[in-house]
């Protein structure tokens, strides 16, 4: 067995053993070892064999997701239609039928796409539903802010983006404020032809932060909010459609219980309702059931209590909704 065989083995079986038990520098051989596999899949997958890559090539390689295996559609997501027809019309539609925008500058897709708002509310989903949409190649770049860059990509220069997006300041770094610099005109000379559309599309919890410059960028902005009533109501409907619900599940008035729920709060308060009922059926005192019950209002409502107490012990952070513009 060859050390990349063995090295991945021992990644799946005792990560966290090996972690410590073989230090850091054999920790990053394996790293490299995953990246430089991962990225030579993609590139034979896009139709690009046999390019050397660079290190710092290989590592972003390796973050990119080919449409083609991504599972999000926008069935996954609830509540969120009219962003989903104006993304589609503004972004999507542009990009599969440029023949009818050729003669039109006006009209062409835009570079850039931000996607802003408090956590858990979708920006994600909608990001990677675009690039499944749009048939585009994915790079999911995170910390604060996420970035993906979407293109049907030959060759593109990625940079590393995050910090050094937010507003600069006459404390950045010499190199920082040079980067910032390159990149913009980086994006601004951004050719979109036949083989290569590439847009940059955005997603933030913090878009106050944000070099005006890179916003100035990002005309096409989108901003997914905490869900209303309405939507928290499609969006439960959505989380438990494939599940074992009793039919005299209220919707409307778990949606109305949940103010302030995100749409990943939600998800966690279902995921904890159908538990208690599986937790009924492991703890029965005779075993008499066959089948774990269904999901019940009471359940629902035991779960969103709880969700309550962890958003009031502060487990889940208080986050701005301050339109842009
Ligand atoms: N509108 C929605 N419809 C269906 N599910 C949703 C919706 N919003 C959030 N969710 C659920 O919450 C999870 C987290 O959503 P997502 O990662 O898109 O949030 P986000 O806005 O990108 O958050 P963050 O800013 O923290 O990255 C999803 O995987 C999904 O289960």
């Amino acid at each position: 067995m060859n050390l990349s065989a063995l090295s991945t083995l021992m990644l799946c079986s005792h990560k966290i053993y090996l972690i410590t038990f073989f230090g850091n520098t054999f920790y990053e051989y394996q790293q490299h070892v995953i990246a430089a596999s991962q990225a030579e899949k993609l590139m034979w997958r896009i139709g690009v064999p046999k390019v050397k890559l660079s290190e710092y090539e290989m590592n972003i390689a390796a973050h990119l997701v080919d449409p083609l295996t991504m599972q999000i559609t926008w069935h996954y997501i609830a509540g969120l239609d009219e962003v989903i027809t104006e993304l589609r019309d503004n972004v999507i539609f542009p990009v599969q039928n440029r023949d009818l925008f050729k003669g039109s500058r006006l009209l062409q897709p835009p570079k850039g796409v931000l996607l802003y708002g408090p956590p858990g509310c979708g920006k994600t989903l909608i990001a990677k539903a675009t690039a499944k949409e749009a048939g585009f190649l994915g790079d999911v770049l995170h910390l604060v802010h996420k970035w993906y860059i979407i293109g049907y990509i030959t060759s593109v220069h990625l940079y590393v983006l995050d910090s050094f997006l937010r507003s600069r300041s006459s404390s950045d770094h010499e190199a920082t404020a040079m980067m910032k610099a390159q990149f913009m005109s980086l994006w601004d000379g951004l050719d979109t032809d036949y083989n290569c559309q590439v847009i940059i599309m955005g997603a933030t919890n913090r878009p106050q932060d944000l070099d005006s410059a890179i916003l100035r960028r990002m005309p096409t902005r989108f901003h997914i909010n905490q869900p209303n009533i309405k939507q928290r109501k499609d969006i439960l409907k959505l989380i438990l459609e494939n599940e074992n619900v009793e039919c005299a599940v209220d919707f409307g008035e778990i949606a109305k219980q949940t103010d302030g729920f995100s749409g990943s709060d939600l998800r966690e308060m279902c995921r904890d309702a159908a538990l208690l009922c599986v937790r009924e059926f492991v703890h029965q005192e005779s075993p008499d059931e066959d089948f774990i019950r269904p999901i019940r209002q009471e359940d629902l409502q035991r779960a969103i209590e709880k969700m309550r107490k962890s958003k009031s012990a502060g487990v889940h952070e208080a986050f701005m909704h301050v339109p842009l513009d």
